[in-house]
């Protein structure tokens, strides 16, 4: 479909230049515009888009949108606005109508990726089509089409929201990243529901601080939400009160959740088996469930689901039954083998708090050893690394550090800095070696985490993606 460049400036603050007609596409890579396109140029983490107007005027762009005039003279109109990040986002929207009617959002440091499929498979419960958009993709009930970003790019995301509305999806919940909000890749959307999960260290090689890393999740709140909607909070999270003071000076409808909870209450919580029985109340009704999934953390990521779920229409008598055929995101403290009556996990953790998160759910369970294999990411917040190097040493009885995407990164130097606080831990880089090695040691009663890479694929060396699977190393070191 096509729309006007008024249409397409709406909300900027531009006025148009007159002669441009319909507009039928936009971008903000030069490298991928096409003829009649709109060139966005925004300023990014390394260059501005400006640099590149000469080549999307090359390959046919009919104008140029940005926050500050390009050098010279492109030869095609050009049009300044203020937030061109954002404007981008909002033309992606319209380009790429018609878009699913109903659309939720959850930010947080943890639980982003399992929120966002429960209440996708909520909907399913309750007979609605839906898709989660997020870390693993684009994922409905039959297809998963994996992505670059937690928060796709907009016209990524908008050109994926078509395609699942011509799919008849008109439900679909998003994972907001703060890279994704801070850079306004979700400006082009009205979320119905909002809700935050909780707030810890992570991605500070990004923002400044974690001032800044609170102020662009807390955008999803305050800039995103329809009027009024309902924003979940989880209120047993230390860092709740921004969120709640977000939501309610947004005007939002505030449902809280947690053993604090006025919405969701959680009253009780026991282990059965590697699931465990939940006690909520639920607007002054008790109710009881079986949740299959391990870690307390788990029952926190369900009833924010449920809440969003409810909050799009799900009844209560839908959303609480769902909740017991939940199934773990994949790689998400997931249970993957049982060997020499030792349990092996593997998880996504790759941040201190969601560490020590599985660790604490597991210990529980090893009535011999908590092994744990782990190691931290290349190129990403390095204070994260003597952090967990800390978490495990002090959850774990056998601690092996190994490589988790060194990309440019010296591994060796990677692994010190975990090490230099992970006292007693053995250092094997190879990280096959490493989860072979723990799986060898493992005796009866022992429980093996291993962390960090969760559904990933790959092993990111350099700038090169080789192909690596826990699953399949685990898999593999059991058979031998
Ligand atoms: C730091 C960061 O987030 N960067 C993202 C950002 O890049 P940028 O705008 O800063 O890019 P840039 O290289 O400075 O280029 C500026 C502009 O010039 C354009 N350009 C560039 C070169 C050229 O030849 N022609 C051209 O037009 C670029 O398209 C861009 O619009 O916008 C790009 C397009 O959307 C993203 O691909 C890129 O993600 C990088 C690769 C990345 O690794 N991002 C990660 C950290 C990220 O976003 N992670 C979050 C959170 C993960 C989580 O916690 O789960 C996520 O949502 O995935
Ligand atoms: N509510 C929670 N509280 C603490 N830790 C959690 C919580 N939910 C998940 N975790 C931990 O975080 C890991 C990642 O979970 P999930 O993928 O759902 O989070 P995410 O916010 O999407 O992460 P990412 O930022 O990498 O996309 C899990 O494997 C688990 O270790
Ligand atoms: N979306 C996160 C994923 C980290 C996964 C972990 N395995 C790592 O490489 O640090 C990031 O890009 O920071
Ligand atoms: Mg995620």
């Amino acid at each position: 479909m096509s729309i006007s460049v008024t249409q397409l400036l709406e909300g900027s603050g531009a006025r148009p230049k007159k002669g441009l007609g319909a507009v039928f596409g936009l971008n903000s890579d030069s490298r991928r515009i096409e003829p009649g396109d709109i060139f966005f140029a925004l300023p990014g983490a390394k260059v501005h888009g400006n640099q590149f107007v000469a080549e999307a005027v090359r390959r046919g762009a009919l104008a140029i949108i940005s926050d500050v005039a390009p050098v010279g003279d492109p030869g095609v109109p050009v049009i300044i606005v203020k937030d061109v990040r954002a404007s981008y986002a909002r033309a992606a929207s319209r380009v790429f109508e018609p878009q699913p009617e109903i659309t939720v959002a959850v930010t947080g440091t943890n639980g982003k990726t399992s929120v966002a499929s429960f209440v996708r498979q909520i909907w399913s419960h309750a007979g609605v089509p839906g898709a989660s958009i997020g870390t693993l993709g684009v994922e409905t009930a039959t297809r998963l089409i994996e992505g670059m970003h937690t928060t796709p790019d907009s016209r990524t995301l908008h050109q994926s929201m078509r395609a699942l509305k011509a799919q008849g999806i008109d439900h679909v919940a998003i994972e907001a990243s703060s890279h994704g909000l801070d850079q306004r890749r979700l400006d082009g959307m009205h979320f119905e529901a909002v809700a935050f999960t909780n707030l810890s260290r992570d991605h500070l090689d990004y923002h400044a601080d974690m001032d800044a890393y609170r102020d662009a999740k807390l955008r999803l709140f305050t800039d995103l939400l329809v009027d009024s909607g309902p924003a979940v909070v989880n209120v047993d999270d230390p860092e709740y009160e921004p969120f709640m003071f977000a939501a309610l000076s947004a005007g939002a409808t505030l449902l809280t959740v947690g053993r604090e909870g006025a919405y969701i209450e959680v009253l009780s919580i026991e282990p059965e088996g590697y699931g465990q029985r939940v006690e909520v109340r639920h607007v002054g009704e008790k109710l009881s469930f079986h949740l299959p999934l391990t870690g307390e953390f788990q029952v926190s990521n369900a009833i924010v689901a449920a809440a969003l779920a409810m909050s799009t229409g799900v009844d209560k008598s839908d959303a609480f039954p769902a909740l017991s055929e939940l199934v773990g995101a994949k790689g998400r403290l997931e249970l993957v083998a049982e060997h020499n009556g030792a349990a092996i996990f593997i998880d996504y953790s790759h941040k201190p708090v969601a560490l020590e998160a599985a660790l604490a759910a597991l210990r529980p369970y090893a009535k011999g050893k908590l092994h744990v294999v782990f190691g931290a990411g290349g190129d990403r917040d390095k204070g994260k690394r003597p952090m967990m190097g800390e978490v495990a040493a002090r959850m774990a009885d056998v601690v092996i550090v190994t490589d988790d995407n060194p990309r440019t990164e010296d591994a060796n130097a990677i692994r010190a800095e975990i090490m230099a606080t992970a006292k007693g831990a053995t250092e094997i880089g190879d990280r096959r070696e490493a989860i072979t090695t723990a799986i060898k040691a493992l005796k009866k009663g022992d429980v093996l985490l291993i962390a960090g890479k969760g559904h990933e694929d790959y092993q990111i060396v350099g700038t090169t993606k080789h192909h690596f699977s826990d699953h399949e190393v685990v898999a593999a070191a059991i058979k031998g």
